[in-house]
């Protein structure tokens, strides 16, 4: 049976899968409830999106037959000491905290929950997110399937063991950024060229999303198809040389490490 979902946390993540989730058709305004201590945040969500605010973070816990926690990770345990004692065992909780375990949202809470952990990405406001999803013991398989499904409403969604959220972070909860800093300088690039600003950035992006459906779609070796766009002697593996002397690859890779590193220690 469907569940209604409760937001508590209405900011750039909380957004981002509220709005994918309307926009997919798989829930209505009506069954959306979001709880956050911004009167202003509330109305913008109430305006914008038509989800139902409540003006308490209980109220939310009492109506929501799906509970997601969207807060930062410095405030997660003042909430969890707050919903301690009123989630019930058929609830299904959802952290999206970077750096918090199945383990601490299990200390926070009392009673044989129903617990799972997703890291999601923005890229879910326009339907293309990426989510990862690990569960504790208590979820059954049809339940772990109707969080597939509810994260796959507004992008991929896979299952993985929880000691890979860590890689999960590094690559799609946090990628995006790097992605907009390459976007960015791709488009200064141009600009440097001549180009107009606002066309710079088209292409660069257009470029980048092109890029990744080949990848996606024609499920060639990433390798593969960066030698289709490299001419002997051609303008392209000129470009690749200097990516190479400069180290992308290995600092896209120290990037990805750190990052999973500091994931990691946040969970300590
Ligand atoms: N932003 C991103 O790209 C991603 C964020 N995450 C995780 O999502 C969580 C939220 O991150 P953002 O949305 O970026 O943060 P944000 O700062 O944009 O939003 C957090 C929201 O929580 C609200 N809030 C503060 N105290 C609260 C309380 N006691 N009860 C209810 N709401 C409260 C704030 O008013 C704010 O609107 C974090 O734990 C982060 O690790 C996970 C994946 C991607
Ligand atoms: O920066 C952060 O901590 C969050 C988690 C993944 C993306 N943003």
């Amino acid at each position: 049976m469907k569940k209604t979902i409760g937001f508590i946390g209405g900011g750039n993540m909380g957004r981002a899968m509220m709005a994918g989730l309307l926009k997919s058709g798989q829930y209505q305004p009506t069954e959306v409830y979001v709880f956050d201590p911004s009167v202003k945040v509330r109305k913008h969500l109430e305006d914008t999106l038509g989800v139902q605010p409540t003006t308490t973070v209980e109220d939310l816990v009492d109506n929501a037959g799906i509970i997601v926690l969207a807060v930062k990770p410095q405030v997660l345990n003042q909430v969890l000491a707050k919903i301690n004692g009123r989630v019930n065992e058929q609830q299904l909780v959802i952290s999206i905290a970077a750096g918090v375990t199945l383990a601490q949202l299990a200390a926070g809470l009392t009673g044989r929950l129903k617990l799972i952990r997703v890291m999601p990405n923005t890229p879910a406001l326009v339907g293309a997110g990426m989510a990862a999803i690990a569960t504790n013991e208590n979820v059954d398989e049809q339940e772990k399937q109707l969080a597939v499904t509810l994260f796959s409403s507004f992008g991929l969604a896979k299952v993985v063991p929880e000691h890979l959220i860590d890689a999960v972070v590094g690559v799609s909860g946090s990628g995006p950024a790097y992605v907009y800093l390459f976007i960015e300088a791709l488009a200064d690039s141009a600009v440097l060229e001549g180009m107009p600003r606002k066309d710079a950035y088209e292409f660069a992006a257009q470029t980048v999303l092109g890029s990744a459906k080949m990848v996606l779609e024609t499920r060639e070796h990433p390798g593969n198809l960066k030698d289709m766009v490299c001419s002997p002697a051609g303008t392209t593996i000129t470009g690749v040389r200097v990516l190479e002397t400069g180290g992308f690859r290995g600092l896209v890779m120290d990037t990805v490490h750190a990052v999973a590193e500091k994931n990691r220690q946040m969970a300590e």
